[in-house]
């Protein structure tokens, strides 16, 4: 069966790899130690949403958090990719949010837990539009930002990552095959906070692209 075109990515129901602490900034900002190698984790197809639906908070969280990231859309599949090459496995781009329930994942790390119920959560994955790989020559060169209610909290440049992206498709298919319609969470720079029911968030690509969502709350769960 026919996936259609990679620019609808979020459709394909292929893995979301996110790359944490890749900024130093931010790693120092949540007093965690700077990566000798990149820390990875998943999220799930379910995690995607588009502007015109809502972030939802989980209901089992207080506290959850923007993060603004680059995203890499994979457009040839590969294993144990040379860091030479892995540029020719890139589609694309994507805007995308982190979106972190951190109450939940400060417990979790307290207690040694995978982080999946503070990171793969409904709506954990805000997405832009595709953004097709000629509009962005160098992914080193790109000014991400984020504002809440029209305050910027984050700004940053994707050159104060600390694994550049041929690193990182090369490092991550040495643990998991990439395959086409995966995409890349490269991580987040320094600023991130809370938001709230009603809250608005706009992020952005500097020239690029720009997306808005709005902020709602999950309905109870019943038993
Ligand atoms: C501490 C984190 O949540 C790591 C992360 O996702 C990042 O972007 O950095
Ligand atoms: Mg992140």
């Amino acid at each position: 069966m026919s996936r259609g075109n990679v620019a609808r990515f979020w459709e394909w129901g292929r893995k979301i790899i996110c790359v944490g602490r890749n900024y130093a900034e931010h790693a120092r900002e949540l007093r965690n130690e700077l990566p000798t190698e990149p820390v990875l984790f998943l999220k799930p197809p379910t995690a995607y949403v588009k502007e015109g639906s809502p972030i939802l908070v989980p209901h089992y969280s207080s506290t959850l958090h923007h993060e603004v990231e680059l995203g890499v859309v994979v457009g040839r599949a590969g294993r144990e990719i040379p860091q030479t090459s892995a540029m020719e496995h890139v589609a694309g781009y994507a805007l995308c949010l982190d979106m972190t329930a951190r109450d939940v994942q400060e417990q979790c790390k307290a207690k040694g837990l995978p982080w999946t119920l503070a990171k793969a959560f409904d709506t954990s994955c805000p997405v832009s539009d595709f953004i097709p790989k000629e509009r962005i020559p160098d992914p080193a060169g790109v000014e991400l930002w984020l504002r809440v209610n029209s305050v910027t909290r984050q700004r940053g440049s994707t050159a104060h990552m600390i694994f550049s992206v041929p690193y990182l498709i090369s490092y991550i298919s040495r643990v998991m095959a990439l395959e086409e319609g995966d995409l890349i969470l490269t991580g987040t720079p320094k600023g991130v906070g809370a938001v709230h029911e009603h809250d608005e968030l706009q992020a952005g690509i500097e020239g690029v692209i720009s997306m808005t969502f709005r902020v709602s709350k999950q309905a109870a769960v019943h038993n």
